[in-house]
């Protein structure tokens, strides 16, 4: 496959002497593929973007866009076009004007602008709404007009820096699916900055996730949930108890941590059993109700397991939870590491 973005040793620093902001990133964007960028609030993502777009300059690194070095290039020349969280949109123009303006920019002939901008308005659901001014409109609806806007040049690389974190739940997932068809229909290249583990699950074809400047693990999205390099991505993509491993203690604490997903508990009795399955016993001391299922916190001593199980039991109760073995995931306790499995 093709890369549409490399970015190369990336490294960000504002102001001499302080910490980089971005340290040593290297990845690759797919050519017609969704990569998201997950990360906490200030690990870099809106920064690591603006210096692909060149509204920042890289402090060392260099940028190809399909192949081509861009790290010095002005941002009109690199082929790349940007939706942002908030919409951006010019208030005097109609929701077609606003669409077809980057196709007028580019001097493309009126009959083709009207042509595209149908195109990409009849994908996102708004060609009925082309006569409208965007104060008329609701914010998912501006939103749609400003991924329209985006996309009606086909730019090479499209950026999205948490586009849809303005929306509500409901709008948000919507959207989501839209904008996947959408990306889909024009075989564009999406680089996709989220804090959203939701939308970074269900959006990419691969998931960066970023920690502090740095890149903590990449790939495609079941894969890093299937094997999280490190407790920190397993506990950023869906949920983990992260205990200690109960039977590696060592002088001076425990070497190892033990991960095992919620959802992959059972309770014992209810799952056909295998020699070397994970086994725990402990006193059900709180039961969370989250609609089809549970979560029931289960107490051994110290440690306390979550499983999330369609059963009930009463508080007080003595409970055993079972997980298959390749469910298990060991982590060096110091570092948070995978170890080899
Ligand atoms: N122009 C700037 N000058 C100095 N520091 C900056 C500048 N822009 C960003 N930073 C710092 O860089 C760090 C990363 O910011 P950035 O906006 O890239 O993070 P983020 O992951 O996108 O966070 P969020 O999700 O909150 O937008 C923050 O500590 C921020 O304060």
């Amino acid at each position: 496959m093709s890369a549409a973005l490399t970015v190369q040793s990336v490294t960000k620093t504002f102001r001499p002497g302080e910490p980089r902001i971005l340290d040593d990133i290297t990845l690759t964007a797919d050519a017609g593929r969704i990569t998201t960028i997950l990360g906490e609030s200030g690990c870099g993502k809106t920064t690591l973007l603006r210096i692909v777009a060149g509204l920042e300059e890289p402090s060392s690194g260099r940028l190809l866009i399909a192949d081509r070095d861009v790290t010095r290039l002005a941002p009109v020349d690199r082929d790349v076009a940007m939706v942002f969280q908030t919409f951006g949109l010019y208030p005097a123009k109609t929701v077609a004007k606003n669409i077809e303006f980057p196709l007028k920019m580019a001097k493309v002939a009126p009959a083709e602008r009207r042509t595209r901008a149908a195109e990409v308005a009849a994908i996102m659901h708004i060609e009925h709404l082309m006569n409208r001014l965007p104060a008329e409109l609701s914010g998912g609806q501006r939103q749609r007009v400003g991924i329209c806007r985006a996309l009606v040049r086909r730019p090479r690389l499209l950026l999205m820096d948490e586009p849809l974190s303005a929306l509500d739940p409901k709008l948000r997932n919507e959207l989501r699916t839209e904008i996947v068809a959408l990306q889909r229909a024009i075989g564009s290249t999406i680089l996709y900055v989220t804090h959203d583990q939701t939308e970074a699950m269900t959006m990419s074809d691969t998931v960066v996730v970023m920690r502090g400047g740095r890149i903590e693990q990449a790939g495609p999205p079941d894969k890093v949930f299937a094997r999280p390099a490190s407790t920190y991505v397993a506990e950023f993509l869906g949920n983990m108890n992260l205990n200690p491993a109960p039977d590696v203690e060592r002088a001076g604490g425990y070497a190892e941590t033990v991960g095992i997903r919620p959802e992959h508990f059972g309770l014992a009795g209810t799952r056909p059993a295998a020699e070397d399955d994970f086994v725990v016993s402990g006193r059900l001391e709180r039961c969370e109700l989250l609609g089809a299922d549970r979560i029931l916190h289960v107490r051994a001593g110290e440690i306390l397991w979550r499983a999330r199980v369609d059963a009930d039991a009463p508080i007080g109760d003595e409970i055993t939870l079972v997980a298959s073995r390749d469910q298990v995931h060991t982590f060096d306790t110091e570092t948070g590491a995978r170890r080899a499995t």
